[in-house]
């Protein structure tokens, strides 16, 4: 089912909005204390706002008013968390340490009235969606963190949630087991409505058809997953596909930074000259000279890190970043404090609007 969300939070300075369509996953990133956590307790109705509204499907899962909202329609309503056809996984799988497997997954059947062997079939099914039927007679301490955390999912869809919520799933699990989770997600989520939480960009990559950034308790960027992480419009999902973000305005054809650094590079499409321009050009494409290159495209910089990385170093000066193959790092003889310059092709930078 779709679902949308819009919640105000003054005592947390978050004001966030999420829409998620039918059927599609959408990954929320954001640096810490950003507000994804927030964001999930409001919609899975363990946190109240202090005004927004809710609606899954067609059923209004809460209306508190706020800006831009027609009152008279629901006005007040609050669904508890159990009447909200919404499943929570939390990074910790929090199963009932008493009970086994099975019967964690076919608690929420059971006590919705249906018979035991008639819970239990179902609690089947679910633990074969996430390859588990094998562990169905152990008791949680019994099992692995990533085990936990499949049972736990299945628990969660066993409970057919028309939205379902996860908050970080895989950020408790050692990271050999991970990927393991991660397939086994990927084939749970498709075609199901879900927001996942995450640090991690693979997951976002992987799991999600579109991504909601945000930063300091507001949506700071939004839209399909490759379309924001590879031109991103913030230093944060820069950060995290690792490419250098470079903001200025467009100008004839190229993009003029604050310092007056014309930067030239393929346009995704056409701008106005005057609007606000981000380039996005990977390490890997950038060249760092001591003299003045005679490069199109170069940027000064005072070098403030120097890290191997296997078989490439990454030579950083604020927020530039290059990676040099260690014998090129070598002959420059590289230290922090270092003045340099980073230059790349026009052909290896895409500019966009930001
Ligand atoms: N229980 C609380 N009481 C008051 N303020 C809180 C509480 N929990 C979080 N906050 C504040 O609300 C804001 C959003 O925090 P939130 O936990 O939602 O961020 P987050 O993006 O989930 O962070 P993280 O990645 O660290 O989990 C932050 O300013 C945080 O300090």
């Amino acid at each position: 089912m779709s679902f949308e969300l819009e919640a105000h939070l003054a005592e947390r300075d978050v004001s966030v909005a999420i829409e998620v369509a039918e059927g599609e996953t959408v990954a929320v990133l954001g640096p810490n204390g950003s507000g994804k956590s927030t964001m999930l307790a409001v919609a899975a109705g363990l946190l109240r706002p202090d005004s927004g509204w809710a609606r899954l499907g067609d059923r209004v899962l809460f209306d508190l008013g706020g800006p831009g909202r027609d009152h008279d329609r629901g006005r007040g309503r609050w669904l508890p968390p159990h009447a909200r056809g919404i499943a929570l996984l939390a990074q910790e799988a929090l199963l009932f340490p008493h009970l086994s497997v099975l019967d964690n997954v076919a608690f929420g059947s059971r006590s919705r009235g249906r018979s035991r062997s008639e819970s239990a079939a179902h609690a089947r099914v679910w633990l074969e969606q996430v390859d588990a039927v094998e562990l169905a007679g152990r008791r949680p301490a019994e099992l692995s963190g990533g085990q936990a955390q499949r049972i736990a999912v299945a628990r969660a869809l066993a409970a057919d949630p028309a939205l379902l919520l996860l908050d970080e799933p895989m950020a408790a699990l050692d990271v050999s087991v991970a990927p393991a989770l991660r397939r086994m997600l990927r084939g749970v989520l498709a075609g199901r409505s879900a927001v996942i939480v995450t640090h991690d960009v693979l997951d976002a990559f992987t799991l999600a058809d579109r991504v909601v950034v945000l930063d300091a308790g507001r949506v700071v960027d939004s839209g399909p997953t490759a379309a924001v992480l590879e031109r991103p419009r913030t230093p944060f999902a820069a950060g995290l596909t690792g490419v250098n973000l470079i903001t200025g305005t467009a100008r004839g054809g190229r993009v003029l930074t604050a310092d007056g650094r014309r930067v030239d590079a393929r346009f995704t499409e056409p701008v106005t000259d005057g609007t606000a321009a981000g380039v996005s050009v990977r390490p890997a494409a950038v060249a760092v000279t001591l003299e003045e290159p005679p490069a199109s495209c170069r940027l000064p910089g005072r070098v403030t890190d120097v890290e191997p990385r296997g078989d490439t170093v990454r030579v950083r000066a604020g927020t530039l970043a290059a990676d040099l193959s260690p014998r090129a790092a070598a002959e420059l003889d590289l230290a922090p404090g270092a003045t340099v310059w980073f230059s790349f092709a026009a052909d290896d930078a895409t500019a966009y609007p930001l």
